[in-house]
């Protein structure tokens, strides 16, 4: 069953030097349960979509055109009260500052009992004590934390407690937007173990914000690699990393140190394009090995090949 349909995205934002446009045309579904992996380098517009999603993008930007469906309602149609109800009851958001979620005057337990009585839940303040620290001791946090500020917790922590507020609820979809990018790695890990729990055991659908490949890897059962506010490559997790058909998926995949391996990070070749003016055609081409007359011509379209999208004239 599809959760979440976007169809056909544009997503801009009104800057001084000129409109960028952060995502164009941008289709995706992430199915009930599923975690989908949305990848790419910083600029490719995967916070945008996040916050798409939210309906939490700044004044000064503009979805100009396409369609967000959640459970079968257009996200993009509801007042704002229908928001409030919906962010934390169906779609959570977690960033990669938990003080994003967090605030510093205020202890944790404060945070759950702000959160539940914005929600409209009548319940004694024992009584979400109760639930926090259920929820606290499931995130791996020791529950006597409720009482603490943000500050007296360490980075990991606050992360979890972020995660254990944006799941109080029960939302049907987490978006972790590079939740563990601030993290060292053994946290980082710890961390990508506890989503893959949160799935099995909520059920919850997550769409996995990161620019790591490597931890995608881990997590996701599909992924989607963006490029300059476009999708290149959609599929299923293993099948992309095993035989990725895109020369950004490849070039991504390469710059993944392998454990245990002697092969070194390697970045990928030149800049990401400057989104107020994306090359024509194929927005890859001035760094694609591959790139002919063609990809400088023509922007190539998200192709079906097998149950696989690429956008590549040569996939
Ligand atoms: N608040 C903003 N104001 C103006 N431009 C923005 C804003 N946020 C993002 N952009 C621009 O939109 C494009 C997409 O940015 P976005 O943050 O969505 O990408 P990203 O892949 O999440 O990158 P990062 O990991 O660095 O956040 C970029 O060109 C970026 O400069």
């Amino acid at each position: 069953m599809t959760l979440l349909e976007i169809r056909n995205l544009k997503v801009s934002y009104n800057t001084r030097r000129g409109k960028v446009e952060a995502l164009s045309g941008v289709s995706l579904d992430v199915e009930q349960g599923e975690v989908l992996g949305v990848v790419g380098e910083s600029g490719s517009g995967k916070s945008t979509l996040g916050l798409a999603i939210m309906r939490l993008l700044p004044r000064y930007s503009q979805i100009e055109q396409g369609k967000i469906f959640f459970d079968g309602r257009d996200i993009l149609k509801l007042d704002d009260e229908a928001l409030r109800e919906m962010r934390g009851k169906e779609v959570s958001i977690v960033f990669q500052d938990p003080y994003s979620s967090l605030n510093p005057v205020r202890k944790i337990v404060d945070h759950f009992i702000e959160l539940f009585v914005e929600h409209g839940y009548t319940y004694e303040k024992e009584e979400i004590e109760k639930i926090a620290s259920q929820l606290l001791e499931k995130m791996g946090v020791p529950p006597e934390k409720l009482y603490d500020y943000p500050h007296q917790l360490s980075g990991g922590q606050r992360q979890r407690v972020a995660i254990a507020l944006g799941l109080a609820l029960n939302p049907k979809l987490l978006i972790a937007d590079e939740i563990t990018t601030a993290l060292d790695a053994l946290v980082e890990a710890q961390i990508v173990e506890l989503l893959k729990e949160i799935k099995k055991e909520y059920k919850t659908s997550i769409m996995f914000i990161t620019h790591n490949m490597g931890l995608v890897a881990q997590l996701a059962d599909r992924i989607a690699i963006m490029y300059a506010g476009k999708l290149v490559e959609v599929g299923k997790a293993r099948e992309v990393i095993e035989k990725p058909l895109h020369p950004y998926t490849k070039a991504l995949l390469s710059a993944v140190p392998r454990i245990g391996g002697s092969k070194a990070l390697q970045p990928i070749p030149g800049e990401p394009p400057d989104m107020r003016k994306p090359p024509s055609g194929c927005r890859f081409h001035p760094r694609c090995p591959l790139a002919t007359d063609l990809c400088v011509r023509e922007i190539p379209v998200l192709r079906n090949i097998g149950d696989r999208y690429v956008a590549c004239h040569y996939a």
